[in-house]
């Protein structure tokens, strides 16, 4: 049981959204639990993006959106990401971290903002909670890196500054948009991992992850939305997507997954698959 009042953090019901006189979101309906780390999976243009930019309340002024956004019981989809109640607030991380992050003002104030805006702290201690937060992400040396431009950090940093970014707001949802894919490997494993200490408790947000990689859904998410063309293809346990897809999609990502598999088990001297027929 969760100390929610509710069972899910986020639901979808007949989601619709039209750009330039064309269906891109179809009828799109799915729920996502407390606690809970989901992924939507989807090709290239499935809807994936737009979907994320409904729930978070920042659809562009041309896109017509229908249906039901409800975060905590509370109907937000009507409501712009500004007008929502605290309760309904999300957290958010994206690919692109540059555009994400102001470049002309230091990390320590974009990170003092929510400290200050919604938990009400002065500046020395939102000060204190910024660079405390850093270093939960891993940052290194974060008293000095809130003295910083984004623009003299890594991409790996910012993407940490970014996740911090969101946490500081203590969302009860955070939806997480390709935050991996323009990272190196190292990286990338980092920010996953991150991700996942930081989400997927009764204590801590839940998440909405939002790719087109698999292996990467697969270590954070049990749960899995896959999109085509907008609408709804397959759902279901992540688990059990893997072992057995049905829809076009899912069955090349998990073709793709087991063929970077064999080299890599190779090159590790080990076989690929141990029960086939080949390993006597
Ligand atoms: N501003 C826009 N005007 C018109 N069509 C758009 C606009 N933004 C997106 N689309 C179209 O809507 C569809 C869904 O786009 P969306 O960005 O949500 O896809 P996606 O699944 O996130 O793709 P990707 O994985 O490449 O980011 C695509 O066909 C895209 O061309």
């Amino acid at each position: 049981m969760t100390s929610s009042a509710y069972d899910s953090v986020l639901e979808v019901e007949d989601l619709c959204i039209h750009l330039g006189g064309r269906m891109v979101v179809d009828h799109l309906t799915f729920r996502l639990g407390v606690g809970e780390r989901m992924c939507l999976l989807g090709p290239s243009g499935s809807g994936k993006s737009l979907t994320a930019r409904a729930l978070l309340g920042l659809s562009s002024p041309r896109a017509s959106v229908s249906g039901a956004i409800r975060i905590n019981g509370i109907d937000v989809s009507a409501r712009k990401a500004m007008q929502r109640p605290e309760t309904a607030r999300v957290g958010m991380v994206f690919q692109n971290t540059q555009a994400a992050l102001n470049p002309l003002v230091t990390v320590g104030a974009q990170l003092r903002a929510p400290f200050i805006r919604f938990h009400g702290m002065s500046q020395r201690d939102a000060q204190r909670a910024a660079i405390e937060l850093l270093g939960r992400m891993r940052v290194e040396a974060p008293d000095q890196v809130v003295q910083r431009s984004s623009g003299e950090l890594s991409g790996g940093q910012r993407q940490r500054v970014c996740l911090a970014l969101a946490l500081a707001c203590r969302p009860s949802l955070l939806v997480a948009d390709e935050p991996t894919t323009a990272l190196d490997v190292l990286a990338q494993a980092d920010v996953l991992s991150l991700l996942s200490e930081c989400t997927g408790t009764d204590a801590t947000p839940s998440l909405l992850f939002i790719s087109h990689d698999m292996s990467a859904a697969a270590r954070l998410c049990d749960r899995a939305v896959i999109l085509d063309e907008g609408r709804l293809v397959e759902e279901g346990a992540l688990e059990k997507i893997m072992a057995r897809p049905s829809h076009r999609f899912s069955k090349s990502l998990v073709d793709a997954i087991e063929r970077h598999a064999v080299p890599a088990a190779r090159s590790n001297g080990l076989e690929a698959f141990s029960g086939c027929a080949c390993h006597i």
